[in-house]
């Protein structure tokens, strides 16, 4: 569904740049639900940006479908936003509007493409939960609620894959989870290919595969053990249980270390590397020892 190589974006403003991606790798397969991790300013939402076709690539490939970002005309872009990916954000004020209904928003952007579908809004709004709230305006609604309209608002063109960027950073945790559930029901019913943005390591449990971004590359990656444990009985496990950590090495063999690991060692521009048949082993230069 998704394939980012060597994916390039450089932010230019007067004298200075900012190399937000330097060259990220990922492959998301069709019908997957996982999420990306990483601290502030790693590039996340750059990179998400970039899969909703909010913001262009510098470098590199992109592609999601049949569809190339990185070659993509203006006039495809905008199909490609209408008609392929859906896209939540933290702060949903953004494509909320406080007087209208919970369905009136539903149904405002289903009018601007021309395909108004009342019982097709209903039924997204009965999914999230929201059946008897649906003629409530906006401003009556709590925040949770609020952020659930946007995940009916974000379903109501039919994406394919919906990118979700910090869906959980504003509600508590029972909204959390049950936005959380709301996501995995999509993803297994409809299929929908499921892309959460988030720093919060306890979402972590409830996706397939965590991708952790560091500087702008992908570093490391946690792929669920066993994907057919329920949710409940995942909730019990500790995320070390549920997930098995794997460093990304990318197509010419590079990897990152991470920094804890290499002032532990003191480690900086060099480390020796042995391979002793099974295992390659990397250590602070021989010369520095001792
Ligand atoms: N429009 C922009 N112009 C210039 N620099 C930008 C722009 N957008 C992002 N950046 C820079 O690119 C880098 C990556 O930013 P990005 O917002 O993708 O990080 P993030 O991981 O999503 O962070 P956060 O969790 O704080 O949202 C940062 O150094 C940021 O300052």
């Amino acid at each position: 569904m998704i394939t980012c190589e060597g994916l390039v974006k450089i932010y230019k403003s007067d004298e200075l740049e900012v190399v937000a991606l330097q060259g990220l790798n990922l492959h998301v397969s069709e019908g997957e639900m996982m999420a990306i991790i990483g601290n502030s300013g790693s590039g996340k939402s750059t990179l998400l940006n970039i899969l909703g076709g909010l913001d262009r690539p510098s470098a590199g490939s992109v592609g999601v479908g049949p569809w190339d970002l990185l070659k993509i005309s203006d006039e495809q872009l905008v199909s490609y936003k209408r008609d392929t990916v859906g896209f939540i954000w933290q702060n949903n004020a953004r494509n909320l509007l406080p007087y209208l209904t919970a369905l009136e928003n539903v149904e405002m952007p289903m009018m601007f493409s021309s395909k108004l579908d009342r019982a097709y809004a209903k039924q997204l709004l009965e999914w999230v939960g929201l059946k008897d709230r649906m003629h409530n305006k906006l401003h009556q609604l709590s925040g949770g609620e609020q952020q659930r309209v946007a995940i009916a608002i974000s379903l109501s063109n039919r994406p394919k894959l919906l990118l979700a960027d910090e869906p959980t950073g504003s509600v508590d945790t029972r909204t959390s989870d049950l936005i959380m559930d709301i996501f995995r029901r999509l993803n297994r019913e409809l299929g929908i290919t499921i892309v959460i943005v988030t720093h919060d390591l306890s979402l972590a449990s409830k996706v397939d595969r965590v991708v952790a971004i560091r500087d702008g590359l992908t570093s490391t990656e946690f792929i669920k053990r066993n994907p057919n444990l329920d949710d409940d009985f995942e909730a019990g496990a500790s995320q070390g249980n549920v997930h098995e950590e794997y460093v990304v090495v990318d197509r010419v063999g590079r990897l990152q270390i991470p920094k804890a690991y290499l002032s532990a060692l003191q480690i900086t521009d060099k480390a020796s590397m042995e391979f002793d048949g099974e295992r390659i082993i990397i250590s602070p230069p021989k010369s520095l020892e001792g």
